[in-house]
């Protein structure tokens, strides 16, 4: 899986490779459009549920540059047995956890988990996304961590955010996680942030060069689609 379509970026170097992963109809093509076009999506918005993989072209403009290549996977359970083709190809993992839907927490929680047993995602930087914060203010999103057994895992940088699609609450904070990690990559630091994980208390340890504006812009260029086919639709 190339990335030769990136026009932004000069160097492997400059871009980001980010994977979305999570249950479906659990936000991770919503969100990834927010990024895109740096803009709420309609209330209208209709649920396709995504086939394959959409490799989705993100350029960050907050003071520096950061490109993002982002891979929108397919949530439903079917659709899974590709996501590890994916593991070896991303520098960051995104999981996105529907923050409403109390009855998928448990199923969501076992995807996140075989998730993580996977040996080529270890020390992968994730960032959990609770999304549809929209739908019930003043979530709590410790009760959502607890929810998962986040506490559980303690060998990797984890973090958390509460976000919504409809408002972009959260927004800056991922493109914030985005710029130091494009940061770290750019300048061949190490990917770890040793920071309390809980979204409230993120306050990324930034280099001052970076010097990040609080709001963000963005444009984009032309994605390409990867379509994985499953072994039943080859057959046919
Ligand atoms: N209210 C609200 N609805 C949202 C939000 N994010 C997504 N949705 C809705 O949730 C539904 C599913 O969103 P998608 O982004 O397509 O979900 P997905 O995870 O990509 O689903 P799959 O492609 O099937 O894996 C859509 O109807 C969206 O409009 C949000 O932040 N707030
Ligand atoms: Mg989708």
């Amino acid at each position: 899986m190339g990335c030769g379509c990136y026009s932004h970026a000069s160097t492997e170097k400059d871009i980001l490779r980010v994977a979305v992963f999570g249950l479906e109809n659990s936000g991770k093509t919503s969100l990834v459009q927010c990024l895109k076009t740096s803009n709420k999506i309609s209330k209208t918005f209709k649920y396709i549920s995504t086939h394959g993989v959409i490799a989705v072209n993100v350029h960050l403009n907050m003071q520096t540059n950061i490109n993002l290549l982002i891979f929108d996977c397919g949530g439903c359970k079917h659709q899974r047995h590709i996501w590890p083709h994916l593991f070896n190809n991303s520098d960051l993992i995104l999981f996105t956890v529907d923050s409403i839907d109390l009855n998928c927490l448990n199923d969501a929680k076992q995807a996140l988990f075989d998730l993580l047993t996977d040996e080529n995602l270890i020390n992968k930087p994730l960032l959990i996304v609770f999304t549809k914060s929209d739908k019930r203010k003043n979530r709590n999103i410790n009760q959502l961590e607890q929810a998962l057994d986040l506490f559980m895992i303690q060998d990797r940088p984890i973090h958390t955010v509460l976000f919504s699609s409809i408002t972009l609450d959260g927004f800056t904070l991922i493109s914030t996680w985005f710029a130091y990690f494009s940061y770290c990559k750019l300048h061949g630091k190490e990917m770890k942030l040793s920071i309390n994980r809980h979204s409230s208390s993120i306050k990324y340890q930034l280099p001052k060069s970076l010097n990040l504006a609080t709001s963000s812009t963005m444009s984009s260029t032309k994605d390409i689609i990867i379509i994985v086919r499953t072994k039943e639709q080859q057959v046919n």
